[in-house]
Order: C-alpha cells, then structure tokens, then sequence
C-alpha cells in the first residue's frame, strides 16, 4: 500500500479557542481521489492545512511520504512543493498584479530560474486552459478564471498531491463541472487529489474513497457507495444521500435491482435494471463511439467529419478539448460524466464523439470494455486521428476499430 499522506491522532486548536481537530487518523494512497465531506464547522480546512503545514497538529504527527512533517521554513518549502493547496477563497491566493506573475510565484520561491519558470508557467496555464491570460490582471477575471489561475499557480510547481478546500463553493454548475473534470484529468495524469466539501452529489460519482467528518471527527470513512449509504451518519453529519444512491435503494427496494448494487452512476442504474438493459440490447443496434485526440489531430478538420456524419453528439474530456471544440465552434453535448453519456447514447443506437487528450484516450476504451464485459454487449470505440486528405473516405480510413467484436 503507497500511501503518500497519513495522519497519526492529530489534535488542533486555534489559539485561545476549543478543540476543533479531535484525535484523527487516516492515511491516504498514491493515486487516489479523496473527499472530505461534511458540514460547517467540522474541521475539514484546519484539517486540509495540516497536510502542508500550514497548520501544525498540538499533538499527533502528519506524515507525507511516509516522513513526519517538520516545521522550520525549508522543510515546509519542500513538503509545499509535493502537497500543493488550492484555497477555498482563489481572491487570498492570488497576490501578484498579472496572472504570469501569479502563476511563477510558486517556481520563482523554489530557485528555478528565468526559462525553467517561463517552461513552468507556459504548462501550467495550458493545462487551465489559460492560455493567452499571462498579462492580464488577476482582479478582473471571473471566479471560475481566478480558479483556474490559483490552480495553474500550484500546478507550475508539479506537486505529488493536490488538495483543494471547497473546490466549486462559488462555481456556477457548468463552471463546477468542468473543475471536476480538470481534476479528474489530473489525478489520470498520476497526482492524488484531495478536496472538501458539502456537496454529496459531486462527491459520490467522483471519489474512490469518502470521509465524512462530524465536529472534529471521522465518522466513516469507505467507499463512497458505503460511506453515504448509511442514512444514520449521512443525517448526522447534516448531508443528504447522494440522489443516486436513495433511487438505487428505492428501485432494490421494488426488486428492481439486484441486491447489494451501489450504482454511482446514471449508466450503473441502466446496468443494474436487468431486464431493461437486456430488452435494449436485444432490440437494437448499438451505436458508436468515435475518440478524438485533439493533441495528435491539429490537420483534422473534426467539422469536416463531422459533416459526413449521420446527426452524432459530441463530448469533450479534458480542458486542451474543450478549447478545440471552442476552436471549430462544435456545440458540446456532454462536458461531464462524458464516457457513461456515450455508452448511454450507444445502448439507444446513437453514434458520438469525444474529444479527448493523449491522457485520457485510454480511459475511454478501458470504461467501455470493462461496460461491455460485464453487461456481455459490444460497443465500438473508433479512433479519429492523423491527416484527413478527403472527407469522403475518412470514415473509412481514420475509424479504426477498437472494440473486440468477438463479444458481438
Ligand atoms: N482562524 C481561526 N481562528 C479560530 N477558530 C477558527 C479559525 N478557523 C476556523 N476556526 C474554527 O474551527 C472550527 C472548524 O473550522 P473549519 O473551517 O476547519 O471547518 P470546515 O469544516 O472547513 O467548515 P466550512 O465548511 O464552513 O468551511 C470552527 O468551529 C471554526 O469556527
């Protein structure tokens, strides 16, 4: 087991104040994507600070990467540089009058010099999807920009961990799902990323493990299924059962699904309802899935296909997609939950498009197999890559399949 942060029966107080941090322990892996959930007031931000020190446990011991924290200014230096923290509020993180500034703070304080910083921060606001925003002054951007920036300026010192308080707090809903979209990239990218919040439906699909906190204390921590299925706990720690989760009780309840099924997805309840899945498959023809990698497809012409294509809806993962979309003025069907969208669409014989990076490509095969292994259907997963000398035969030349038709 990797585990790259752990807390040992960590305790906090503020100065002159109660215990707001009561004896925790946890630990958490290489890789994972952790949510810390729970009401005002639970102790989630103090609790977030201690994992680079910003704030020092009164008793207990942090640890990240298996070596306990210490406190004396270049040791904090080099744990800030492997657990990178993005505040609640991005106006109290960004300090310098343009966003390149911003942005170099993190690398210029490490030493780097002048190219090293220009390389750090060039990627950084790529891969926010700020590029083009390096002069501008960080006070007249909007929040989900301001976001994006206080985020580039943590992701230009190349952290280990990402830890983000209340990541959406002031997203509107589009604004918030292309956050947790950038995060999910990101941690498919190798980083653990790690935030807090409120918001129960956000977390359930997206964390690999849920930790819900109570007035300085772990309540449950599990799966997410486990950990927001215990209706006691979830009242207690003032949340609600994420939607998903009470209509999948609801339909196990009515024998609609199998029992012990935790779907945490729209497409997991279609799965799960036997025999509404097994009527659709054997009633229809199942679309396609076409994957775009928009870093190896500039000399792609993606409306040029798309004009020799029956009515397709098109999907973008990744921030690098969004904008080539933006770029060839495609109108985005799905920014969000992309790959189940799509195997939605191909169980009702709809065909569409993801645009996607070199990163997540093979998240989209691997989603479809392993729906298609379980659920016995074959999707094909077709690739739109390299030069597109003739719209006529791209359909022919570019698409590739993918997909194992021995599972037809
Ligand atoms: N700087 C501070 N000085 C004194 N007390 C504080 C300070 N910051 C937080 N607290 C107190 O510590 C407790 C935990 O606060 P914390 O902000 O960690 O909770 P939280 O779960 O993140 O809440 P929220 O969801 O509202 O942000 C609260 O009682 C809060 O009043």
């Amino acid at each position: 087991m990797n585990i790259i942060l752990e807390a040992r029966d960590v305790r906090y107080r503020y100065p002159g104040g109660s215990e707001v941090i009561k004896g925790i322990s946890f630990h958490v892996r290489k890789g994972e994507k952790i949510a810390l959930v729970g009401p005002n007031g639970a102790g989630k931000s103090t609790l977030l600070q201690m994992f680079n020190g910003m704030v020092r446990p009164v008793s207990g011991v942090m640890l990240v990467g298996n070596e306990p924290i210490q406190y004396d200014s270049a040791s904090l230096r080099m744990i800030r540089k492997k657990v990178g923290y993005v505040l609640q509020n991005s106006d109290r993180q960004i300090i310098a009058p343009t966003v390149y500034q911003d942005v170099a703070f993190g690398p210029a304080n490490l030493g780097y010099d002048e190219e090293k910083i220009r390389e750090k921060v060039t990627h950084a606001l790529q891969h926010v999807g700020l590029e083009g925003f390096e002069r501008r002054p960080p006070h007249h951007l909007s929040g989900g920009e301001k976001k994006r920036v206080a985020i580039a300026g943590i992701l230009a010192m190349d952290p280990d961990v990402l830890v983000f308080d209340e990541p959406t707090s002031d997203l509107d809903p589009a604004g918030s799902e292309d956050l947790m979209e950038l995060l999910d990239e990101l941690n498919q990218e190798g980083k653990t990323v790690v935030i807090s919040t409120h918001d129960v439906e956000l977390a359930y699909p997206w964390a690999d493990r849920a930790i819900l906190m109570l007035d300085g204390r772990i309540l449950q921590e599990d799966v997410p299924e486990i950990a927001f299925g215990n209706q006691k706990n979830v009242r207690k720690a003032h949340l609600s059962m994420p939607m998903i989760l009470e209509l999948s009780q609801e339909l196990e309840r009515r024998g609609f699904i199998e029992p012990g099924k935790k779907p945490r997805s729209i497409l997991d309840i279609i799965h799960s309802i036997q025999k509404v899945a097994t009527d659709s498959q054997q009633c229809k023809k199942l679309g396609t899935i076409t994957v775009c990698n928009v870093d190896r497809s500039d000399d792609v012409s993606i409306r040029t296909w798309l004009e020799s294509r029956e009515i397709i809806a098109i999907g973008a993962m990744g921030t690098r997609a969004k904008q080539r979309a933006a770029t060839e003025h495609l109108t985005l069907e799905f920014t969000y939950g992309v790959i189940d969208k799509c195997i939605l669409r191909a169980l009702r014989g709809k065909d569409s498009l993801i645009l996607t990076t070199t990163r997540m490509v093979d998240r989209v095969s691997q989603r479809v197999d392993s729906y298609c292994q379980e659920s016995s259907v074959s999707i094909q997963v077709l690739q739109l890559q390299g030069s597109e000398p003739d719209p006529q035969t791209v359909r022919s030349e570019q698409a590739v399949s993918k997909a194992d038709n021995s599972k037809m």
